[in-house]
């Protein structure tokens, strides 16, 4: 049971009957991992695109009750321009106000070396520099070409290296650009093995606009693969089109055992039109359990941090799951 009063529903997870034929179809003869470490991404990712400014409180409750729920992995926030992103000009309050569990990893994103100093200063452990594999995006966003931006990042992960902070390398646009439509698959590798031989432990391959389907999913991961380890690869799929769980199976099947999502499929780029939530973390959860993998997530608690940033924003919830089960 979850919730309470006349908000209490029953929290029954059907997976494992229903996705069981999933395993013994689309999965046949394919090994799965045993466990799914996920990187919630909803109070950085998710809440970077709101137009009413949230209060810093509301981030640091969500993120604790996002700890509260067993994630390992929070993106807290990103040490960038105001001016670009002003709903993240709070990030020194929200990492001093956070309650660390131990074992948790908070994550912020740094596009230069002043915000990879000011994250230090503001406690950050670790951080995550953000390339993309379009250069009309690139400009967009960080404004700067794809070059450039990776000149920029060696100084960031020289500076982590000396100071011990583990640093994650994004790519942008791996399947499909909002400027430039088609990305190639070669481009994407080679950025992915750029960010990976300066240093980056793990590489999350974004589909931004959430326009990728299995097969385009299939050969950008053949192709990121020829350069990149497959266990220092993560995807990072929004849900523009619906396919994101499509696109996180075969992400599994082909080895990968990272997946990033938002909390009740929260967000969006501000600097990429028409890209909508990143897939729902309970959705993930529930798809994962349902295949028996572990991510040492608590459902139901991870459904009450969804239903408080709902209310907190006043919009509904994108997550399938909690719409199937909560009056939200
Ligand atoms: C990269 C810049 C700063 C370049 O922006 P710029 O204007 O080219 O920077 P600049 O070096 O010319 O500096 C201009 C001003 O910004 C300041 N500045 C410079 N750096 C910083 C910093 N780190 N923190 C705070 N302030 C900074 C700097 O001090 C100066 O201040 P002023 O003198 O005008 O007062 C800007 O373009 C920017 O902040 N972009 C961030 C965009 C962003 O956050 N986008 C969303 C995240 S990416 C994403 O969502 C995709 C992802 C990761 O989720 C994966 C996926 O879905 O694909």
């Amino acid at each position: 049971w979850h919730g309470s009063g006349e908000d209490r529903v029953k929290v029954v997870e059907w997976g494992s009957g229903f996705l069981m034929s999933v395993q013994d179809g689309a999965s046949a003869g394919k090994t799965l991992p045993e466990r799914v470490k996920i990187v919630e991404v909803g109070p950085r990712d998710g809440l970077q695109n709101e137009k009413t400014v949230v209060p810093s409180e509301v981030k640091i409750h969500l993120i604790d009750m996002l700890s509260e729920a067993g994630l390992s992995v929070i993106e807290a926030t990103s040490f960038v321009s105001p001016k670009w992103v002003p709903q993240m000009a709070d990030q020194v309050e929200v990492m001093m106000g956070i309650h660390r569990r131990p074992g948790v990893s908070y994550p912020v994103l740094t596009p230069n070396l002043k915000g990879f100093l000011a994250a230090v200063k503001a406690g950050a452990a670790e951080v995550a520099i953000f390339g993309a594999a379009s250069e009309l995006f690139s400009k967009k966003n960080i404004n700067c070409s794809v070059d450039e931006s990776l000149q920029r990042f060696e100084e960031v992960t020289k500076a982590a290296k000396e100071a011990g902070v583990p640093v994650r390398g994004y790519v942008s646009c791996v399947l499909g650009c909002p400027y430039e439509g088609k990305v190639s698959p070669d481009k994407v590798a080679q950025v992915a093995k750029r960010l990976y031989s300066m240093g980056c432990y793990e590489i999350s391959l974004g589909d931004t606009i959430g326009v990728g389907t299995p097969g385009g999913m299939t050969e950008m991961l053949q192709a990121v693969s020829r350069e990149v380890p497959v266990n220092a690869l993560a995807v990072h799929c929004h849900d523009t089109y619906g396919q994101a769980l499509a696109n996180i199976l075969i992400a599994l099947q082909m080895g990968i055992s990272v997946v990033d999502s938002s909390v009740a499929g929260l967000g969006g780029c501000p600097y990429a039109q028409g890209a909508s939530g990143n897939v729902a973390t309970e959705d993930v959860v529930y798809m994962l359990h349902g295949l028996g993998i572990q991510t040492g997530v608590d459902l139901p608690k991870l459904m009450d941090a969804g239903a408080f940033i709902c209310r907190s924003l006043n919009k509904k919830t994108s997550s399938k799951v909690a719409q199937a089960t909560c009056k939200l």
